[in-house]
């Protein structure tokens, strides 16, 4: 047994004082005082006890490119960065297109993941060709969810026939949006930024045409469509309408496109270059408001490790995707609940209770008696700068190291169990 004593936790919209009893994985009592003699005690002095965040976004690299991350380091971020469960994305060599290969990912997940780590099946072989894959099959075997993450989806025949299989067996489909015929090698946002930097920019269109296209789709198939990394003003408005009409359409959105802009970029620095890329002042503002309205469902951050030399290179050359487990919470509380424009509920409700439901995850969703023991405990109070010294990511390449945050991940637990401690305690 372990008792989590004098924790804040959430009730309606107030922080209150309880005390936590844990129990074979569970919380077995949620009290104002709890004495037992047995547990082992983990003193909370006041700091604030969530239950664990959720990522329905992320890259873990292994097999296939364990440089940049394995199971472990990205499980180890996960976990440091407040997160207990996670859907990771399936652009792995090999690349899990098949019922096999899904089976195993799965089981090596399991091995080597310290938090609750779901997987994604890949909706096309080798997340290339026009064939879908075994869909069906894949979900038997335990995925998630299906996507094309890292590459669109070029043909509306291709997304149909996915549809259709998703749709058959009632699990989510995530889109990547991306039209190769409007990308014309670009790096950046197409705009003046990108002409100062003499870079070559991706327009907007290439994201939200396809999900126009999507959108369409989505509603003669009846299939529930997830929008990975949302971005531009545009793809905003279709969701908008999509739900109003009625489609079964849900979106995220990630810590970065949410707090910086192409107007962010002053150099070409490469700890800038993400798919899809920071967009315009207008587009950040329209996916901020899109997810203080519900618009915009959930915050994922697309964690994307890479080695080091790799990020060094120039926007030509480096490779697209930031890290973002170990800050995302810290960098909202921050900048969006600290400063008043959202309160913690609501964003632990797109952290936690949207992306749960959204995947139908087994996760708890509150600090409640009888739910799974998956907790987070954070300070709110003492400021902290973002090092790359102290990620347990293997990638470091953020943005964001320099910026000062708010809520320090202090301890997490997975099934009763910690998996992360900082050091100070
Ligand atoms: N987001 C990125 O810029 N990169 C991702 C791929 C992806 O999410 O599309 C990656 O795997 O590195
Ligand atoms: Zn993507
Ligand atoms: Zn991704």
């Amino acid at each position: 047994m372990q008792l989590i004593k004098n924790a804040q936790i959430l009730l309606e919209n107030q922080l209150i004082t309880k005390d936590v009893l844990i129990d074979q994985g569970k919380i077995n009592k949620v009290s104002d005082h709890i004495d037992y003699a047995n547990a082992e005690v983990f003193e909370a002095n006041g700091l604030f006890l969530s239950a664990g965040l959720i990522d329905v976004h992320v890259h873990f690299r292994e097999p296939g490119y364990e440089y940049k991350e394995t199971i472990r380091s990205g499980s180890q971020a996960a976990a440091r960065g407040g997160f207990t469960t996670v859907i990771a994305m399936p652009n792995l060599n090999p690349v899990p297109d098949s019922e096999e290969k899904i089976n195993a990912q799965i089981l090596l997940n399991k091995a080597n993941g310290l938090v609750h780590i779901e997987q994604y099946g890949a909706l096309s072989n080798g997340l290339t060709s026009t064939h879908v894959t075994n869909i069906e099959g894949m979900s038997n075997a335990g995925a998630k969810a299906f996507t094309n993450d890292g590459k669109g989806v070029q043909t509306a025949d291709t997304m149909l026939q996915a549809m259709i299989a998703a749709k058959h067996v009632n699990k989510p489909l995530a889109a990547h949006l991306e039209d190769n015929t409007l990308i014309h090698s670009g790096v950046m946002n197409a705009g003046q930024i990108a002409e100062r930097l003499a870079l070559p920019g991706i327009t907007g269109l290439a994201e939200s045409t396809q999900l126009a296209r999507d959108l369409v789709l989505a509603r003669a198939t009846g299939v529930h469509y997830h929008v990975a990394h949302i971005s531009t003003k545009e793809s905003v408005s279709l969701v908008r309408m999509a739900k109003k009409e009625g489609v079964h359409v849900t979106a995220e959105v990630s810590p970065h496109h949410l707090l910086l802009s192409e107007e962010s970029i002053l150099l070409d620095n490469a700890m800038f270059k993400m798919n899809p890329p920071l967009r315009s002042q207008q587009d950040r503002e329209a996916v901020v408001a899109a997810l203080l309205d519900g618009t915009i469902d959930m915050v994922a951050t697309d964690h994307a490790p890479h080695g080091e030399e790799e990020k060094q290179q120039s926007f030509l050359e480096a490779p697209f995707g930031i890290t973002g487990i170990e800050t995302s919470f810290q960098l909202l509380y921050t900048h969006f609940v600290k400063t008043g424009i959202m309160t913690l509920k609501t964003l632990l409700e797109r952290m936690i209770d949207a992306p749960a439901t959204a995947f139908q995850l087994e996760a708890p969703t509150a600090v409640v008696e009888g739910a799974r023991a998956d907790l987070a405990l954070f300070d709110l109070e003492n400021e902290y700068e973002i090092e790359t010294n102290e990620f347990a990511s293997k990638g470091k390449n953020s943005p964001f190291v320099g910026w000062k945050v708010y809520g320090k991940t202090i301890a997490t637990w997975v099934d009763g169990k910690i998996v992360y401690k900082d050091n100070v305690k």
